[in-house]
């Protein structure tokens, strides 16, 4: 058989190709602080499989019957604490992370963001990205410790994409980077100016993760194993021998036993004990958003406090600060070698 060059049709929609795209992809959040934006939200996040894993048929009745019909406006409450004229946190933080990073990469690549749960969604964006040309798309869940409820999720979104399409783009993946040396040198040096400008000079620093089911650690998801590294890591780069550091799990929720130390206990414990002057972190955070600015800035040091403790700073998450975006820069550009 001979080879014939290809004809488009007349009305085929233009071709665009052999761009790359990266899209960086972090939780959800709702759309509004309201009970209603925040129900669709959790029900759409709680009804994922790999956050919840319980057999539907006993977890969805649950979920609809007492969970939706209760938490919603307790967690819109909270919303509204840290809700900010540009939106959710999260949102806003992710957007303008993936605006630095773009102007960072500069020409060579097309940067986009999502969210797991709600909007911009994964699949939207992906579409955006290869309308705009790109068949190479590098998926960057932001979250340096792997864990199936939230790295796994993220690619089941795309891999679920992928599946419908007659032409699929290439897809990569960021590794976890809990042990990267960019991610734990931005973290100290960052941590380190925030201490360094603090009013007082704390005694512990907490370095607060995400809790999980301890189940999943026995299951033999690494997540627990990967905050401990950072955290171990962190510890010895900061080389701070006069700042106690301690390792927590926060926002527990459910009956099911979490990964402990809890945060919250761990800061009552502490007040309880004498420690007077107390710095939390939250370093598996790529940006803040509701648990770190309610649940540990705003909950957390009403819990130390009225323990005994007296001074009490959150530190910010990496965010769009240079050490951040420099990391960010770092560990995606390695991620595209050959590609760009
Ligand atoms: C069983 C429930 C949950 C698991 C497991 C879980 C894991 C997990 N979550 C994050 C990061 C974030 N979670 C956030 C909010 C949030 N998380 C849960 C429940 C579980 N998370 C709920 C119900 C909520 C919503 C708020 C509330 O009602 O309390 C957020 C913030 C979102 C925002 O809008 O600001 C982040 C980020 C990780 C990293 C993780 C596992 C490692
Ligand atoms: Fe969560
Ligand atoms: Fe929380």
């Amino acid at each position: 058989m001979t080879h014939r060059p290809q004809q488009l049709p007349a009305d085929h929609p233009p071709v665009k190709s052999g761009r790359v795209g990266v899209l960086v992809v972090n939780l959800g959040t709702p759309e509004a602080p309201e009970t209603g934006p925040v129900r669709r939200y959790l029900a759409e996040f709680l009804s994922d499989r790999r956050v919840i894993e319980i057999p539907s048929l006993i977890w969805q009745p649950i979920l609809r019957g007492i969970i939706l019909n209760t938490r919603p406006q307790k967690s819109a409450a909270a919303y509204r604490e840290v809700w900010t004229d540009k939106g959710s946190p999260l949102a806003a933080i992710t957007a303008e992370q993936a605006e630095a990073l773009q102007a960072r990469l500069a020409g060579s690549v097309q940067v986009e963001w999502a969210m797991r749960y709600g909007e911009p969604s994964i699949p939207r964006q992906l579409e955006k990205l290869m309308d705009e040309g790109c068949e190479r798309i590098l998926l960057a869940p932001l979250y340096p410790q792997y864990c199936g409820a939230t790295t796994a999720t993220v690619v089941d979104k795309a891999a679920d994409w992928l599946r419908e399409r007659r032409w699929q783009a290439s897809l990569r993946t960021l590794p976890p980077y809990h042990d990267d040396q960019a991610y734990i040198d931005a973290l100290a040096s960052d941590l380190g100016r925030q201490l360094d400008a603090l009013d007082f000079t704390p005694e512990v620093l907490l370095l607060s993760f995400h809790g999980m089911p301890q189940r999943t650690l026995d299951l033999g998801d690494p997540y627990h194993c990967h905050c401990r590294k950072t955290a171990r890591l962190l510890e010895e780069r900061m080389a701070r021998p006069d700042l106690r550091m301690v390792t927590t799990f926060q926002s527990r929720f459910g009956r099911a036993k979490w990964l402990e130390p809890a945060t919250d206990d761990t800061l009552m414990a502490e007040g309880a004990k004498g420690t007077k002057r107390l710095a939390v972190a939250a370093p598996g955070f790529s940006a803040d958003c509701l648990e770190t600015l309610e649940e540990l800035a705003m909950q957390g040091k009403e819990q130390f406090v009225e323990a005994g403790g007296e001074q009490f700073a959150a530190l910010s998450c990496l965010n769009t600060s240079d050490p951040g975006m420099a990391m960010l820069e770092t560990i995606i550009r390695r991620e595209l070698g050959g590609w760009i």
